[in-house]
């Protein structure tokens, strides 16, 4: 067999240690004499191995994901609702970077899995870069943060057994009930998309849009996907498992390769604060949509993903998206799980990328960036002589900042107290789903799709809580469920009438 030290580069590169010194031999190791022990003084045996020992960085959670680039693109014009920089002409194009996701699996694990998938998107604007953290349904699990490690604790695996285990997963969210109607999404043939790319992205939560005079509208973001999205039955989801556990990640980049690159239309639904204040669900409530026929989606933009990474960990794995990262012109609303993910991710960022780690290239911004911040691990932008402090003799600019909306904010309150309570309002979203989204293939995948998964709980109790959950939505569908698991009927969760929602309180101040 030939040398492979024998071959000549292609494009000059010259095998070097790290600290680019040329080494002839890439096998070599110094040692004393013909069986050795190895000689400390060999720089070139221990720089391999002492990296080697540190390339795994933690798994974030969403650990298994696919990612790409291209651009975001302005298609119309919404100076009306923002003065962001990136919206202020039509045919704006900012660079973009997206990873999609799976959340409960490992890094290994499959991409058909039955899970919602994440779509965490990043683009430089020339006001600094603008993260939409989204995921490929409109509404979530929970909408107090403070459940939100628990809810992920039974998603993955047993403390015990290091397991998937369908009693911890269905104890939670049959003591969760606000879970349901992501439930309702999760097991009917949506909670296994057809690859990473063939599906949509939603904000979940009301973020804030604020123009030029200050006025900030509450906006839906949406990532509609041209062609539409795709979706796997559980029998493909479940084999492809099997097959090819890679099938979305290895989708995304041939799709991209071969020059067939996937694009979005991106829409806005919008909601002044005082439509905000009267309507029926609270917008702080991510487990609830706006419903189209009131709320129209507006056209803002095209997003187009046509290029892949050189190099998977420095352009994917080492990306790191915050809901935090935001431009002037648009702002996070109160809601409690939005507000605490502006903390979160970045403080996992510290943790799994370092202090630094908006100074990585696929995360540093396009526009320069001058602060106080200095030195830490892995300073690579460290701002050079500019002063470490606010000084006088090398003073920067500050950009000023327009708006508030006072009265408002005596309602925000109330809406945020709103959300502890379950209300009849919980049921009513996932039982138009049963009721008169899904036709009967539709209920028939998602019958057995549940009864599926139900059927491995071990404890009585939780089988019949859940089941009680889904009969608060309509007992005909709770009756599906428990004859295919051959469970007796259960009847529904008692909650509370509507009108005990609280947020309607400051009107009658
Ligand atoms: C209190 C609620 C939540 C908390 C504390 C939370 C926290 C986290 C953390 C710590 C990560 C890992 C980030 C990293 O290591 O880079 C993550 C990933 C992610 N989360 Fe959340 N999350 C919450 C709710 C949500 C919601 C509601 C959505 C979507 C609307 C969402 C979408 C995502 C996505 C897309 C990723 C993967 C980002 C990537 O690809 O790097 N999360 N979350």
């Amino acid at each position: 067999m030939p040398s492979v030290t024998a071959l000549k580069s292609k494009d000059g590169a010259v095998y070097t240690t790290s600290t680019g010194a040329p080494v002839a031999e890439p096998y070599a190791v110094q040692k004393i004499g013909q069986i050795g022990p190895l000689l400390l003084q060999d720089f070139h045996h221990i720089d391999l191995l002492a990296h080697f020992d540190r390339e795994r960085i933690p798994e974030r959670v969403h650990a298994k994901g696919a990612g790409a680039h291209g651009y975001f693109e302005v298609t119309d014009d919404i100076t009306d609702l923002t003065c962001a920089a990136l919206f202020n002409k039509v045919g704006n194009k900012a660079p973009t970077t997206v990873r999609f996701s799976t959340v409960g699996g490992e890094s290994g694990s499959a991409d058909s899995a039955r899970d919602p998938r994440g779509f965490a998107i990043k683009i430089k604007t020339e006001e600094g870069n603008l993260d939409w953290v989204f995921n490929n349904t409109p509404v979530f699990f929970l909408r107090d943060p403070s459940k939100f490690p628990h809810f992920i604790h039974t998603q993955k695996r047993d403390p015990q057994t290091h397991l998937k285990d369908a009693d911890m997963f269905w104890d939670y969210l049959s003591l969760n009930p606000e879970s349901i109607h992501q439930v309702m999404i999760l097991f009917s043939d949506r909670g296994t998309p057809n690859g990473y790319h063939h599906m949509h992205g939603y904000s979940g939560h009301a973020l804030k849009f604020v123009n030029a005079a200050g006025k900030f509208t509450y906006v839906q973001i949406h990532f509609r996907k041209d062609g539409g999205f795709k979706t796997l039955d559980n029998n493909q989801a479940t084999k492809l498992a099997g097959e090819n556990p890679d099938y979305g990640l290895q989708n995304l980049f041939e799709d991209i390769e071969n020059g067939k690159p996937p694009s979005w239309t991106v829409y806005v639904q919008t909601m002044t604060p005082e439509q905000a204040e009267q309507y029926r669900y609270n917008i702080l409530d991510l487990t609830k949509i706006w419903p189209h026929s009131q709320f129209p989606l507006r056209r803002i933009g095209k997003m187009v993903l046509d290029r892949n990474p050189e190099n998977y960990f420095a352009e994917i794995e080492q990306a790191a998206f915050s809901p935090s990262h935001l431009v002037p012109g648009i702002e996070p609303s109160t809601d409690p799980v939005l507000q605490s993910r502006l903390f979160s991710y970045p403080d996992t960022h510290r943790h799994r990328l370092g202090p630094n780690y908006n100074q990585l290239p696929v995360n540093a911004p396009i526009v320069p960036v001058a602060n106080f911040q200095r030195d830490g691990f892995m300073a690579i932008n460290n701002q050079k002589f500019r002063p470490n402090y606010q000084s006088s003799l090398l003073p920067l600019t500050y950009k000023p900042k327009v708006y508030e909306n006072a009265q408002h904010e005596l309602w925000l309150g109330y809406a945020n107290a709103d959300l502890s309570y379950l209300t009849e309002l919980d049921f009513e979203q996932p039982r138009a789903l049963w009721e008169k989204v899904f036709d009967n293939t539709q209920k028939d995948h998602f019958v057995s799709n549940v009864a599926g998964h139900i059927s491995g709980v071990k404890s009585p109790e939780v089988k019949a809580r859940q089941l009680s959950v889904f009969a608060a939505v309509s007992q005909d569908l709770s009756d599906r469920i428990a004859k295919a698991i051959g469970h007796p009927a259960v009847k529904p969760l008692v909650v509370k009438p509507a009108s005990e929602s609280v947020r309607f309180k400051p009107k009658a101040l």
